[in-house]
């Protein structure tokens, strides 16, 4: 005889399994339908019963082997944990299916009356058997459902007592008594918001103003905040309640590098519940403000990197400082030398001042751009019936980013005024027509803040702390934001940042590294805008000529006082050098192609004769090397003689770049391994220009420069570096070329 029923729920097929594994042939638990069970149950029946009877089979016989199906199936029920009446049911299938074959046994199976009872049982046994399954499946649901419940009441438990906790805080701290409809915990694990409803009358800032109090009172760990914002009405709050400060720790910036557009935001840092915070600045300003060594130059680099990675934006950048903020986003694009039918290499900004008088050409042709924008471009804002000029790709944003640029605004020094002028002219007329600024500063004293202009436009702020305090006035920064406290922040890259979408907070700057700006750079060169007709013709020469070679040439030497000249200046009808290849006014078409290429390589040839055929340099019999494209950095007075431009010694010493050299030799009397900034501060050098020189020398005789993490600093962090082995293989290649 077969199994006559068996479950068919999930559950019971498992066990089924691991029963079959090695287990007895005869499977107790195999499976059948609630129909198919009973058929094969009935049909077993009447084969049985039939052959006993012609064969004079004892009929017990058929009752021994039914009372053993009972007992063989109630023993599987019970391992199943089937509930009683199920295991019941199939006990008694079995029993009366053995009684019945025990009886046709004895009296003959092939009669009305054995036949129709054996009907009746079969029936009764297939509605029995899908009844038990269902219930069986009932009973598995609602185990399930309990054991969800079982896991919601325990975490739901914990969210009482979260939610008890803060309600008795806030009543002591801030004396209000809210209620609290949900506890949120964060996704990172960093901490959570309380969605509280506020009594009568109340507001959030009632409570915001407490944050800190809260935060001591919670015992938060440093860095961590009790942060009311709006909810979704005026008399709800939202409280963010960091419990893991994750401003500690160093975050690189996100290496996906992927396509921004200013009117979806552009990210600037995270909060501390790891949240990315974007800025929206198609109509605001932003002000920066951090006092040296609070990682305001690395944040500088993430805004230029956010808006190099925009589709619809243009950054001009004036640094005074010899513009060392831009020169990293302008200096691969330099060095880059294409391969032949490659396109040069666009820098990651648009232009670059570095002095006073190129920053007045640059805001002079900013503010006809504006002027002109507005007359032009009528007809198109009056079809699209808007106030603010459709900014995109093919009409992009401009982005004046002004390092230090607050400074400039407060100066009394005559000449900085002037520019201040400008650069106020820029922030009050031309925001409709998508030029805006970002302007940083030292510190967010009075004199920068007192500025109405800066008060209104710039509400993107920024307050980098870094634990620094002096000069560090929140409340005037934040004004109506109380409870910041600058010792919450006490880590480089970290502070204070609020825009109109996101109340002033704690937040954190990401790491951006040289090598990462590189390859921003690299990354985004084919995805800038051109600069669209309208403007370019009203920039004029200015901006077309923005990289001609006397404008850029001290790029290539970023002394702490550039002397460049200012466009107009010093135009003897100078060429310009490879970048012309970027100029907006060229047809697209000719770009990258080889002819194009020659022309520029021959117009840098005679121009190099030109500027040094002359000179009284040490080198003067120096081969002019076969380049397949161009390389500004040729232009440097005090650029090293490279490998490939020397007559090798008969040794090959004097075929080793000096710059190579001087770094082994650093790189050895320090002991074999050190950190770039050391080595450049030790070589007298830019640390990203030295890391930009050293690797192209290395590169050149195919030697890779040692990758991250290869250099320990003192407090055992990992930093790139170089080490002695890395350099004096690549003076080996340099003395024995292959
Ligand atoms: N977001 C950050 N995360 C971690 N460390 C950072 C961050 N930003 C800066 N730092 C650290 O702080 C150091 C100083 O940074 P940075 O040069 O940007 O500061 P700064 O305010 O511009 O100082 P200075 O005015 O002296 O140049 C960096 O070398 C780096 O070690």
């Amino acid at each position: 005889m077969t199994t006559t029923e068996a479950t068919t729920t999930s559950k019971n097929s498992k066990q089924k399994k691991s029963a079959g594994q090695g287990g007895p042939v005869w499977d107790w638990a195999a499976g059948h339908g609630p129909v198919t069970g009973a058929l094969s149950a009935t049909t077993g029946a009447f084969a049985v019963a039939t052959t006993g009877a012609a064969t004079g089979m004892p009929p017990t016989w058929a009752l021994a082997v039914g009372a053993a199906g009972a007992v063989g199936h109630t023993a599987a029920g019970i391992r199943l944990k089937n509930a009683g009446r199920t295991i019941a049911a199939r006990a008694s299938s079995w029993l009366i299916t053995a009684g019945w074959t025990t009886w046709a046994t004895a009296h003959g199976p092939l009669t009305w009356q054995a036949l129709g009872s054996l009907a009746v049982i079969g029936t009764g046994m297939a509605t029995a058997t899908r009844s038990t399954n269902l219930y069986e499946e009932a009973r598995e649901e609602e185990a399930a459902a309990a054991e969800q419940r079982a896991v919601a009441l325990e975490l739901s438990a914990e969210r009482r007592a979260i939610a008890e906790e803060w309600v008795e805080r806030i009543r002591r701290v801030c004396g209000i008594s809210v209620r609290v409809l949900a506890v949120e915990h964060w996704p990172t694990g960093t901490g959570f918001t309380l969605d509280a409803e506020l009594p009568g009358g109340t507001t959030y800032d009632q409570i915001s103003t407490r944050a800190a109090a809260l935060s001591a009172d919670a015992h938060l760990p440093h860095g961590c905040t009790a942060a009311a914002s709006p909810g979704i009405h005026q008399g709800r709050t939202l409280i963010d309640v960091a419990t893991v400060n994750v401003l500690e720790t160093e975050v690189p910036y996100p290496s996906d590098y992927a396509p921004l557009s200013l009117h979806t935001g552009i990210p600037w840092g995270y909060r501390s519940n790891a949240e990315q915070i974007q800025t929206y600045l198609r109509e605001q300003c932003a002000l920066v403000v951090g006092p040296t060594g609070s990682g305001k130059t690395n944040m500088v680099h993430v805004i230029l990197a956010g808006f190099a990675r925009a589709t619809d934006v243009l950054t001009f950048v004036i640094d005074l400082n010899a513009g060392s903020a831009g020169l990293s986003w302008v200096l691969p694009a330099l060095n880059h030398q294409p391969a032949p039918g490659e396109r040069p290499m666009r820098p990651g900004i648009d232009w670059l001042a570095g002095t006073v008088k190129e920053a007045h050409v640059m805001l002079d042709a900013v503010l006809r751009i504006g002027k002109q924008r507005k007359i032009a471009y009528q007809g198109l804002m009056a079809r699209e019936d808007t106030d603010l000029l459709p900014i995109g790709p093919s009409i992009p944003q401009i982005m004046l980013v002004i390092d230090e640029g607050a400074e400039i605004l407060t100066s009394t020094d005559k000449v900085l005024k002037e520019l201040a002028k400008k650069i106020l002219e820029v922030i009050r007329m031309l925001r409709a027509m998508g030029i805006r600024t970002v302007l940083t500063a030292l510190g967010s004293t009075g004199a920068v803040l007192g500025n109405l202009m800066i008060r209104r436009e710039a509400k993107v702020r920024v307050a980098l702390t870094g634990g620094e305090k002096e000069g560090m006035d929140l409340g005037k920064l934040f004004p109506g934001t109380r409870g910041l406290k600058v010792d919450q922040a006490p880590y480089k890259g970290s502070g204070f940042m609020g825009t109109p979408e996101s109340p002033a907070a704690l937040f954190k700057c990401w790491r951006i590294l040289p090598s990462q700006i590189r390859e921003i750079v690299a990354a985004t060169s084919e995805r800038h805008p051109t600069l669209d007709a309208v403007s370019a013709k009203a920039a004029g020469d200015a901006y077309a000529r923005r990289w001609d070679a006397d404008r850029i040439a001290w790029m290539h030497n970023p002394q702490p006082t550039p002397t460049t000249p200012a466009a107009g200046q010093d135009e003897e009808g100078r060429r310009e050098l490879n970048l012309s290849a970027l100029r907006e006014d060229r047809p697209a078409g000719e770009q990258g192609q080889e002819a194009e290429a020659d022309r520029l390589a021959d117009a840098f040839m005679r121009e190099i004769d030109e500027q040094f055929g002359t000179t009284t340099e040490p080198t003067p019999k120096r081969e002019r090397p076969q380049r397949p494209g161009l390389n500004l950095s040729a232009l440097r007075e005090d650029r090293p003689a490279e490998p490939e431009s020397s007559e090798p010694s008969a040794d090959g010493t004097d075929a080793v770049p000096p710059l190579l050299q001087q770094a082994y030799d650093a790189v050895k009397a320090a002991g074999g391994r050190m950190h770039t900034a050391d080595l450049a501060t030790q070589l007298g050098i830019d640390t990203t220009e030295l890391g930009t020189e050293l690797s192209r020398i290395l590169r050149a005789v195919g030697v890779e420069r040692p990758g991250k993490g290869t250099v320990r600093a003192g407090n055992g962090e990992s930093r790139t570096g170089y080490l002695a082995e890395t350099l004096s293989e690549a003076i080996r290649r340099y003395r024995n070329p292959q």
